[in-house]
Order: structure tokens, then C-alpha cells, then sequence
């Protein structure tokens, strides 16, 4: 079990913009959380400041005790390893084999020479053919990442930052690209790590239908606030209309025509 992750009044703002308004949130270990909301209701930068790709312009995000926002050098290298992070445009290298793909993602553990000769030892060989049988994706492991389909190419994205042996993995609409098929295969690859591994998920996810399925909490943002922090089932229609409005049970419309149980959730009325 790992630790937990903790934001606490996180902000980010782009010059006039306000993409994470104050977010105070726990993710707890061994969790699978969807986060959704409509395009521009902050979710990716949510997941980009946790991972540090971008800073906060105030709050702070803490994990283990570690305060994660003041980390340099190294130690944030180090972070960046423990929360892998999976993207919707998969960023493999084509040209390269499904195998060496999922290698890319130990070289953190790498010097620089052996990173540039890309040696890999025996022991990540195997680690790596497991990852890749964890995601039945052996039979490709030889074959070159850009001819495989959208959704293979996200399996071997799982399966990458399943060798860099991360303490939580941050998912950016993973499913977005992808078909139905392809969709749930990707999801349930990540579901299964959740509960086989006890590892950590917070996936961003457009669509309700697959929040539901899916996921243990759901987080909802719009306008960089976070909305909505329950379980699935609290997340009925009537939250959904009070969130979204009219036009957002309309854009979610063939999700939310499944569930008609009463409200039960804490929805933030933003002030
Ligand atoms: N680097 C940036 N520079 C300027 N504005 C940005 C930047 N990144 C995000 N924003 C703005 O911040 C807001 C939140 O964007 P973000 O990408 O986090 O939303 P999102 O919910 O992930 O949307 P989508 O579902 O379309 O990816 C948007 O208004 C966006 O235009």
C-alpha cells in the first residue's frame, strides 16, 4: 500500500484563467478515481500539477508527508517515476518495438550512458514481458509500436509506466481516442492493476458512463472547482443537472439516462 496524496487549496491559474480554483482533496491509497467534467473544467492541469509538469500558482500538494510542489533535481525526477503518468496520444516511439517501448520506461533508473545506449539487464527484460502479459500484449512485444491499433498502443502505454514501478498512476482521458472495444479493454487494464496491485488510479474521463463503471469515487470540476466528490451512486442525474446545468445532462445525455436514484453526494456550490 502506498501512501496518501494530498491537495490542499491547490491553484493554477494562465494569465486571466483560473484552471484548478482552489482544489482541497485526499486520494487515498489503493483508490480508482475518475475525474470528469466538461472541456476546460480543469482536469488535465489537476493531473499535470500533481505529476509537475506545470507549478501551482498557490496551495500545496503533499504525499507520504513529502511536500511534492517544493521538489527539484533529483527528488522530483524521482516523483515524476512514482506517479507514472498515461496520456491520450499514448507518446510512444513508433519506429520502436512494443518491447523496447516499455523499457523507455525504466530509464529513469538509468545513467546517462546506459540510458543512451539502451541497455536494459535481463531482470527489466522480464519485468517487462510481464507488464506485457498483464496486458495480453506478448504476441506484439517484437512488433514495431506504430502499426499496432489505438487501444494496443495505450495497453503498451500501461504497461510502460507499470515498469517504472510508480506508487500511483495518473491517467489524462486515456479512453478519449479510442473506440468502445479498444475503451474497455484500456479501462479494464487499468482496473485490473487497481485491484490486483492496490495501486492508485485518478483517471480523467469525459465520459459518465464509464466514471460509473469504473471508478470507486468520482470527482466532478467545472471551471476549475471541484464540484461533486462522491461515490457513483451518488452521482444520480439530479447531481448531474445541478452540476452541469440543462446543455450538460444534454452532452452527457447517454450516460445519465441509466441511473434514477435519488442524490446523496456532497456537491460544492461554487460561491
Ligand atoms: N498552458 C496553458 N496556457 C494557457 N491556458 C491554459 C493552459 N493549460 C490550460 N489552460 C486553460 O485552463 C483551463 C483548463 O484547461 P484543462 O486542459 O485543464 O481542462 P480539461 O478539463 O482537461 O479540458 P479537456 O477535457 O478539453 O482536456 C482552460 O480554460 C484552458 O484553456
Amino acid at each position: 500500500m502506498t501512501a496518501t496524496l494530498s491537495l490542499k487549496n491547490l491553484s493554477r491559474e494562465f494569465g486571466t484563467t483560473t484552471a484548478v480554483d482552489n482544489a482541497t482533496l485526499d486520494i487515498n491509497p489503493g483508490e480508482f478515481v475518475g475525474v470528469i467534467g466538461r472541456s476546460g473544467a480543469g482536469k488535465s492541469t489537476m493531473l499535470r500539477l500533481i505529476n509537475r509538469l506545470v507549478d501551482p500558482t498557490s496551495g500545496s500538494i503533499s504525499f507520504d508527508g513529502v511536500e511534492i510542489t517544493a521538489l527539484r533535481g533529483r527528488a522530483l525526477r524521482n516523483w515524476r517515476r512514482d506517479c507514472a503518468m498515461i496520456f491520450q496520444q499514448f507518446n510512444l516511439v513508433d519506429r520502436l518495438d512494443v518491447l523496447t517501448n516499455v523499457l523507455i520506461g525504466r530509464l529513469a533508473e538509468h545513467g546517462f550512458l546506459s540510458s543512451m545506449a539502451m541497455s536494459f539487464s535481463d531482470a527489466e527484460r522480464t519485468m517487462a514481458i510481464e507488464a506485457l502479459d498483464r496486458l495480453d500484449l506478448v504476441p506484439q512485444a517484437l512488433q514495431r509500436a506504430g502499426t499496432l491499433s489505438g487501444g494496443q498502443q495505450q495497453r503498451v502505454a500501461i504497461a510502460k509506466a507499470l515498469v517504472q514501478q510508480p506508487k500511483i498512476m495518473l491517467a489524462d482521458e486515456p479512453i478519449a481516442s479510442l473506440d468502445p472495444a479498444n475503451a474497455t479493454r484500456v479501462m479494464d487494464g487499468l482496473k485490473r492493476i487497481n485491484s490486483e496491485d492496490g495501486l492508485t488510479v485518478l483517471v480523467n474521463l469525459h465520459t459518465l458512463d464509464t466514471a460509473r463503471a469504473y471508478c470507486d469515487r468520482i470527482i466532478a470540476m467545472r471551471a476549475g472547482r471541484v464540484m461533486f466528490d462522491g461515490t457513483p451512486n451518488q452521482l444520480t442525474d439530479d447531481v448531474v443537472r445541478d452540476i452541469y446545468g440543462i446543455e450538460g445532462l444534454m452532452e452527457f445525455n447517454e450516460a445519465v439516462t441509466s441511473t434514477s436514484a435519488r442524490a446523496t453526494g456532497r456537491v460544492f456550490v461554487p460561491s
